[in-house]
């Protein structure tokens, strides 16, 4: 029966929803789950990455404990992180952070990793995480300040965009790209479908 259960996404991310869109999966309800994402005390990535997205899809099941309706979902939450080495870069709200986190990427490799949780129906929680490694160009002082003006960096982990203007700042991308905009789409769809979810049963038909 798992395979014609309903499918929460814990997220309010307009760009995962549109992920999952894009390979034929439509969530059936969206539940942002606003949490403080700041890391434990040598917290390291990758499990920062593994522990937020757990966390966003476990406050997903306590809120709907008491709906009926929607107690036999499937739940998927994501989180992504971006790191220089072991330093985790934050979600830039802040121009001066901003211009930090770009001068410190810029001519460098650093890592994505996006942590993927899932709840079955019967509850079992299934967790992935996938990295990526990019390496941007060197930026001049007058891209990043040209940049900076974009406004694209608001909010961003690691105060980048690659889906936008700074796609082009990308020399290299070692793994997904779809990991590095905020959800890993093979891995996702395998953790789904791996846990009994008619993934092919839900593509629209045109
Ligand atoms: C590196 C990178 C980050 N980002 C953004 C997406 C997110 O805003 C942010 C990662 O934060 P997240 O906490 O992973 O996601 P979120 O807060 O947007 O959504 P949710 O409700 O699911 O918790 O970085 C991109 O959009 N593109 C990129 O290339």
């Amino acid at each position: 029966m798992a395979g014609k259960r309903k499918l929460i996404l814990a997220s309010g991310s307009p760009r995962r929803v549109e992920l999952l869109r894009q390979v034929g999966l439509e969530a059936d309800r969206l539940m942002p789950m606003d949490l403080d994402e700041s890391p434990l005390k040598n917290e390291q990535p990758r499990s920062l990455a593994r522990r937020l997205a757990t966390d966003k899809a476990k406050a997903a099941l306590d809120a709907i404990e008491d709906e009926a309706d929607w107690k036999g979902s499937f739940i998927l939450a994501a989180d992504t992180v971006v790191a220089v080495g072991r330093r985790v870069l934050p979600k830039t709200e802040y121009s001066d952070e901003a211009i930090a986190a770009l001068n410190l990427l810029s001519g460098r490799n650093h890592w994505v990793f996006t942590g993927v949780c899932l709840i079955t129906p019967d509850r079992k929680v299934r967790q992935k995480v996938v990295e990526s490694k990019v390496r941007f160009k060197r930026l001049s002082d007058s891209e990043i300040n040209a940049y900076i003006l974009s406004g694209e960096w608001r909010g961003k982990a690691g105060a980048y965009a690659i889906q936008g203007i700074a796609g082009s700042f990308v020399q290299k991308l070692v793994g997904s790209y779809p990991n590095v905009v905020g959800l890993p789409l093979y891995e996702t769809v395998q953790l789904l479908a791996g846990e009994g979810m008619d993934v092919q049963a839900r593509w629209p038909e045109g």
